[in-house]
């Protein structure tokens, strides 16, 4: 029989007007790959966090097994002296630092002169940095990288450790590149084989059913269930978790497209991307894969005037414009929901009410009066269409989980009415009944005439809800598919053409 490593006994965490945590009670074993599961708000990320004694749980307690004896722990410090490490999204590294900096930060090799050792601190970054293929130089500064490549680092960061006992993985893929998902795998099998235990938090299902071997389901922070992989299917696993069967969620009614909404022609920079042409029509879905870096969000970036570009026009309804900066993009109808969300202006202190509305008051006011009646009700339209999961419009966006602040990004967006919807990786650390409600929006937006440009690194996404899709490899488009054609193209025909080097 395994070792139980982590006891979850009664656990109970209360926020003003939310029970985050219900009577929470389960075990880890040493080894094991424990999936975690549950809807957005479902209250993973508070128990993860009374793990990590980052938060105190207000009923019951979380012991765990070091080394023979029962402990607790009751701060974020004591957590880390115990080998419990939380990969959480962007939060482990310093953007100012280098690549070996940040391996090294707090630990880093010294020499007889009690100076820090560089030469070997760059060394075992170098290995590091091979053992994960990440083709990058460990003197790079963090900010310089991609956001894929900051996501890898992170998780290589965790190797440098050596006294590991629990590994807590949050939505680790959500910005991976196709192909490092099979590198983290390794990792995580690795850890397995040193009888580390793996917390696994993903809302992508066919990653819980690929890696893990057990997996606990949490609803509205109760505990459910805890199974075997081998006895739950992806269909079992959403019942468990929403409570309810969902049927084939990328299966959205198509319109015949109408005219030509936004024509894009001979977009190029210095680096990112060249000749790139291509036309959204209205009643359209139009989807974008290749692979991270690929060159897709640096066009609509561009299109949207975040970015600079060398060449290249766009005409909106056939009429050329010039788009000098997101706010000119917002006044020709183009909403650009893009995949840094942190850099999207979602304001953390202030409410969703405020937030939803933040980019359409000059909708609601009138000589600079804003009317509150109007304010309170977009704000409660949009995020109930989004359906955000909160007591009250009035909650800090900041004290929503991760997967309702992006609902609310989204109904901010939807909330300024666009035409012309860019939605880069919209369903990144999304639940999959908030999946199928997003679809359900845009299968909406586009039966009112809009179009909708769709970045997905997650295939079965962006090939099931698109009507064309481009393929893009190198910054440039290798291929063009119309997926409304009888002859269905598979996943390997998309990635041969986004791994395409000529
Ligand atoms: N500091 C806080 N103040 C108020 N409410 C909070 C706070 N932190 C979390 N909550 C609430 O507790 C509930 C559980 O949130 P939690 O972040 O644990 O969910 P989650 O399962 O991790 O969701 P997601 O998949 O979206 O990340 C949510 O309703 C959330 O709004």
């Amino acid at each position: 029989m395994q070792d139980t490593i982590l006891k979850i006994e009664n656990i109970s965490k209360f926020y003003p007007g939310v029970t985050a945590l219900s009577n929470v009670s389960f075990e880890v074993n040493a080894g094991e790959v424990r999936g975690l599961c549950g809807e957005n708000g479902a209250g993973k990320s508070t128990l993860i966090k009374c793990v990590m004694g980052v938060e105190r749980p207000d009923k019951g307690r979380i012991l765990m097994n070091y080394n023979g004896e029962w402990v607790e722990n009751t701060s974020a410090m004591k957590a880390q002296s115990h080998g419990v490490y939380a990969n959480y999204q962007n939060v482990n590294i310093s953007p100012e630092l280098s690549i070996a900096e940040n391996y090294y930060l707090g630990r880093q090799p010294k020499g007889r002169s009690g100076r820090i050792d560089w030469k070997k601190m760059y060394r075992d970054s170098q290995k590091i940095i091979d053992q994960f293929d990440m083709n990058v130089n460990p003197r790079q500064k963090i900010s310089s990288l991609p956001i894929a490549m900051q996501a890898m680092v992170t998780i290589s960061k965790i190797s440098v450790s050596d006294d590991l006992k629990i590994v807590i993985f949050d939505e680790p893929t959500a910005l991976l590149e196709n192909e490092k998902v099979e590198t983290l795998y390794k990792f995580i099998k690795e850890l397995k084989r040193k009888g580390v235990s793996v917390i696994y938090i993903s809302h992508r299902l066919e990653e819980i059913m690929d890696v893990c071997d057990t997996v606990t389901i949490l609803k509205d922070g109760t505990y459910i269930d805890t199974k075997a992989i081998e006895n739950v299917t992806k269909d079992s696993l959403i019942k468990m978790m929403v409570g309810r069967e969902l049927s084939d969620i990328y299966n959205i009614k198509k319109r015949k497209s109408g005219d030509e909404l936004l024509r894009i022609e001979n977009f190029s920079d210095s680096f990112n991307f060249k000749n790139i042409n291509f036309s959204l029509h209205a009643g359209e879905i139009i989807g974008f894969a290749g692979l991270v870096g690929s060159g897709r969000s640096e066009i609509m970036r561009a299109l949207c005037g975040v970015e600079k570009r060398l060449t290249g026009d766009t005409y909106i309804r056939g009429e050329k414009v010039r788009i000098k900066n997101p706010s000119s993009a917002l006044e020709h109808g183009i909403g650009f929901l893009t995949e840094d969300r942190r850099m999207d202006g979602l304001a953390l202190i202030l409410p969703i009410k405020i937030n939803v509305n933040m980019n359409s008051y000059n909708r609601i006011s009138k000589s600079g009066i804003i009317s509150l009646k109007k304010e309170s009700e977009r704000a409660k339209k949009y995020s109930s269409d989004v359906n955000v999961k909160t007591p009250s419009i009035m909650q800090l966006a900041g004290n929503l989980s991760g997967g309702n602040q992006q609902k609310v990004v989204i109904a901010k967006l939807l909330c300024r009415d666009p035409d012309i919807l860019i939605f880069d990786e919209p369903t990144v650390g999304v639940d999959v009944g908030a999946k199928e409600e997003i679809y359900k929006i845009m299968e909406k937006l586009i039966a009112n005439g809009k179009g909708i440009i769709l970045i997905s690194s997650y295939l079965p996404e962006v090939m099931g809800l698109s009507d064309r899709l481009f393929v893009m490899a190198q910054g440039t488009i290798k291929a063009e598919f119309n997926l409304n054609d009888t002859k269905k193209i598979s996943e390997e025909d998309v990635l041969k053409k986004a791994s395409d080097e000529c």
